[in-house]
C-alpha cells in the first residue's frame, strides 16, 4: 500500500417508500466501510458475513467501479488495496449495491485530490443502479427526491423530521432486484398511474412539512408492491395492517424482501409493532431479523486516517460506535 489510504462509510437506504418507484429514497443509520489505497498489485479483502459470495478479484463491483472514476478523471491506477466491511445485508432491499456503488465512486475520487464533483458522480452512480432512488439517498443522505431521463439525474433533498425513525424487518432470504423488476408489469392503467402520481406528491409533501399522520395514506402504492407481493409471503399483511399497530406507514424497502415501517420516535407501541412484524412473517414460515434505525442525513464521510497509521479496517470499525 502506498500514497494516501482513503476510508469511506457510506450509509445503506431505502428506495420507493411506497409508492415514489425509482424516485424517492431515504439513507439509513446503517453502514458499509470501504478502503482503498494505491498498492503494487490488487488484492479485495472482504470482512463480515454480508460478503459472502462477493468475487475478490477484479471483477469486483469496487474495484470496477474505482476504475470507472480513474477513466473518468483521466488518470491511471492500476492497482488497489481494497478493504470493505458492511453492516448492510446484502440483496435485501437496504441498497447494498447503491452503497457498494456510492462508497467506491466517493474513495476512488478522494484517492486522487477529488476532481469529479458530487453532481458527476450522481450521474455515474445513476447510470451504473440503473435508478437514482438508492444512490441518490446514498450519496446526499435524508430523503432524496429524484429523476433520470436516461442521461441527467436531478434531485431535491428534505431533511427527515427528527421524530422519525424506521423499522426494518430483514427476511432471512435474498430476492434480487433483477427478479423484483421481473415481476413488474409493462404497462398500467391510467387509474394506476394517478393514483400512484396522487400518492407519491402527497407522501413527499407530507415528508417535507413533517406532517406525520399523512403518511399512512401517502405511502400507498400500486405500480410495483402488488405485483411484489408474491415474492414475499406475509407482506400484504404487514402493509394492511401496520399502522393499526403503531406504524406510521409501512412499505416493501426498494425491491425486497425487506419491510420497513416508519414509526414516531415517541411511540409507546414500538415492541407490538415489532412483534406483529415478527409474528406475521413467522406464520409463512419465514424468519426475520428486526433493526431499529433512524433516517441518516449525511451522505459518505471521509474517516481521517493519520499518516504511518496502518490499522486494518476491520479492527478501526470494532471501536466505532455505531449510530
Ligand atoms: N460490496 C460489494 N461488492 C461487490 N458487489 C456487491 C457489493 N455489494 C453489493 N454487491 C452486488 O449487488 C448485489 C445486490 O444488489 P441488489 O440491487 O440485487 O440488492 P440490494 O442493492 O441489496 O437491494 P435494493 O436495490 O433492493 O435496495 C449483490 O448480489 C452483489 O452482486
Ligand atoms: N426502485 C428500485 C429499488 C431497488 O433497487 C426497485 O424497486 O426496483
Amino acid at each position: 500500500m502506498y500514497g494516501p489510504r482513503i476510508i469511506v462509510k457510506v450509509p445503506a437506504s431505502t428506495a420507493n417508500l411506497g409508492p415514489g418507484f425509482d424516485t424517492l429514497g431515504m439513507a439509513l443509520s446503517l453502514f458499509a466501510w470501504i478502503e482503498m489505497a494505491q498498492a503494487p498489485e490488487t488484492t479485495i479483502t472482504l470482512y463480515g458475513d454480508q460478503m459472502n459470495g462477493v468475487p475478490t478479484d477484479k471483477s469486483n463491483l469496487i474495484y470496477k467501479v474505482a476504475q470507472m472514476v480513474f477513466n473518468e478523471a483521466g488518470v491511471s491506477v492500476p492497482e488497489l488495496s481494497i478493504s470493505m466491511y458492511s453492516d448492510i445485508p446484502l440483496t435485501r432491499g437496504l441498497g447494498s449495491s447503491a452503497s457498494a456503488i456510492v462508497g467506491a465512486l466517493v474513495a476512488a475520487n478522494a484517492l486522487i485530490g477529488a476532481p469529479l464533483s458530487d453532481h458527476k458522480l450522481f450521474q455515474m452512480a445513476t447510470a451504473l443502479e440503473g435508478h437514482p432512488d438508492n444512490v441518490g439517498a446514498s450519496l446526499f443522505g435524508g430523503i432524496v427526491v429524484s429523476a433520470w431521463d436516461g442521461e441527467q439525474a436531478d434531485y431535491v433533498r428534505i431533511d427527515p423530521h427528527p421524530s422519525l425513525q424506521a423499522l426494518v424487518a430483514v427476511p432471512a432470504f435474498q430476492l434480487s432486484t433483477e427478479k423484483a423488476r421481473h415481476a413488474l408489469p409493462k404497462e398500467i392503467s391510467m387509474g394506476d398511474a394517478v393514483y400512484n402520481v396522487s400518492r407519491s406528491s402527497l407522501l413527499v409533501a407530507a415528508l417535507a412539512t413533517g406532517q406525520l399522520e399523512l403518511i399512512s395514506k401517502a405511502m400507498k402504492d400500486r405500480l410495483h408492491q402488488p405485483y411484489r407481493a408474491p415474492l414475499i409471503p406475509g407482506m400484504e399483511t404487514i402493509l394492511a395492517h401496520a399502522s393499526e399497530r403503531g406504524a406510521l406507514g409501512a412499505a416493501l424497502s426498494g425491491a425486497g424482501p425487506t419491510l420497513i415501517s416508519f414509526v414516531d420516535a415517541q411511540s409507546g407501541r414500538k415492541q407490538e409493532l415489532e412483534q406483529f412484524l415478527v409474528d406475521t412473517l413467522a406464520d409463512e414460515g419465514i424468519e426475520a431479523e428486526t433493526i431499529w434505525l433512524k433516517p441518516f442525513n449525511s451522505g459518505p464521510q471521509l474517516v481521517q486516517v493519520e499518516e504511518g497509521d496502518d490499522l486494518p479496517l476491520i479492527d478501526r470499525i470494532q471501536s466505532e460506535v455505531r449510530v
